[in-house]
């Protein structure tokens, strides 16, 4: 969402606001350093978590309506959100808590498992400035899809790479 803008600092800051009961804490918090890692080893962006504070990237997981205008659908449909630098609430990445949040192929019917870590990795692209590709197996890509050994698409890299 927003213009396509990016941060004017590397040394990236973020938080997270709250956490989805599919998952332990630190699991998710496990996902989401590997989500920002898929970056950083491919720029000069470092990424430092705050635990207090205001941080760049302001992480949360949010249901229906939630005060910006893209107001989530419930389970399956949107599975997240995030602005760009530079917009009125720059840099948020929302997820959808009405999704199942789990990693992997899961244990259940995976299609409705949706795989953080790939959500999140899309998400921070966004936050750092990144709109869509139209690579299909690009992580930019706007359709969900479960990969085992991800990685980026050249097309990911190229558009990260020419913002930082
Ligand atoms: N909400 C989205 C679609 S979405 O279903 O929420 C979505 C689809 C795929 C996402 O990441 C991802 C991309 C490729 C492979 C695995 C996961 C993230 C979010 C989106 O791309 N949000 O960033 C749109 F396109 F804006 F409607
Ligand atoms: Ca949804
Ligand atoms: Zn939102
Ligand atoms: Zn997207």
């Amino acid at each position: 969402y927003g213009g396509v803008r990016k941060w004017d600092h590397n040394n990236i800051t973020y938080k997270i606001l709250n956490y989805s009961s599919d998952m332990d804490s630190d699991v998710i918090d496990d996902a989401f350093a590997r989500a920002f890692k898929v970056w950083s080893d491919v720029t000069p962006l470092t990424f430092t978590r705050l635990l207090q504070g205001v941080a760049d990237i302001m992480i949360s997981f949010e249901i229906g309506d939630h005060g910006d205008p893209y107001p989530f659908d419930g389970k399956h449909g949107d599975l997240a959100h995030a602005f760009s630098p530079g917009v009125g609430i720059d840099g948020e990445a929302h997820f959808d808590n009405d999704e199942y949040w789990t990693l992997g192929k899961g244990k259940g019917n995976y299609t409705s498992e949706i795989t953080l870590f790939l959500v999140a990795a899309h998400e921070f692209g966004h936050s750092l400035g990144l709109d869509h590709s139209n690579i299909r197996g690009a992580l930019m890509y706007p359709q969900y899809s479960y990969v085992e050994d991800f990685s980026l698409d050249q097309d990911d890299i190229d558009g990260i790479q020419f913002l930082y």
